[in-house]
């Protein structure tokens, strides 16, 4: 897969009032560099509605797509991939669906699943939440950043921070080796987003070709 630092999911309960696209094009604009859509409660044709408009937006600036959750919505608009947890469909079973090209991320919270995610073809896993997080409410309790260190020093896969990460706690993530960040509520409930990825991407190791 193409590399990233800077992963933002969507979060639409913390932009009311504000479009979609514009939120997530502003992100990119930033430095957001993967875009995951993630939407919890909207039927499945509105889900598939964003999904169309962002797979748009993401092709104009060149950016991966992942669907969370929705592999038939993923397949339909040909998104570049997949994220998948712990109850979701098994990756075994999403390999065959989605072929080998397909990007497949896998959540993980403590190091048995992210040896799993890896040996089983994972193309990438996220590691949380390390801190507390209002984004997820059926959520483990914060795996903290001895997990990603543990991670850093083990997985050979990328792997990406989630939880909690916020511009005042970055560094401490990184400094534990993670490379990668991801974030919602952080991100998405900025009052100024572009500037907000901007500072993010300032922390994160620089990517060739970004
Ligand atoms: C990059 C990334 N990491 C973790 C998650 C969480 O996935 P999951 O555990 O399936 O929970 P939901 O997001 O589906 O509520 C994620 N979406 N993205
Ligand atoms: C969607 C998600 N997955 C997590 C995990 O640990 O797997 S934590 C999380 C929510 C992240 O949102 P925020 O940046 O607002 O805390
Ligand atoms: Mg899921």
């Amino acid at each position: 897969m193409k590399d990233f630092s800077l992963y933002a999911i969507t979060g639409e309960q913390f932009h009311p009032g504000r479009d979609l696209v514009t939120v997530m094009e502003e992100a990119i604009l930033g430095g957001a560099d993967i875009i995951q859509l993630r939407d919890k409660t909207s039927s499945k044709r509105d889900v598939l509605e964003k999904a169309r408009a962002l797979r748009g937006l993401t092709r104009k600036h060149d950016v991966t797509f992942i669907v969370n959750d929705h592999i038939d919505i993923a397949l339909t608009v040909d998104a570049d991939g997949i994220h998948l947890g712990q109850d979701d469909l098994p990756l075994e079973d999403a390999r065959r669906i989605m072929g080998p090209d397909k990007i497949i991320g896998i959540s993980t919270h403590h190091i048995g699943e992210a040896r799993a995610a890896e040996a089983g073809g994972a193309d990438y896993i996220g590691a949380g939440p390390v801190f507390p997080t209002k984004s997820k409410t059926d959520v483990v309790d914060p795996v903290t950043t001895g997990y990603i260190r543990q991670v850093a020093a083990e997985i050979r896969i990328p792997f990406v921070a989630i939880g909690g990460i916020k511009l005042h706690n970055v560094d401490q993530v990184t400094e534990a080796g993670a490379e990668r960040v991801c974030a919602i509520s952080e991100i998405v409930g900025a009052e100024d987003i572009k500037d907000v990825c901007r500072r993010f991407r300032a922390r994160l190791p620089v990517r060739e070709g970004k």
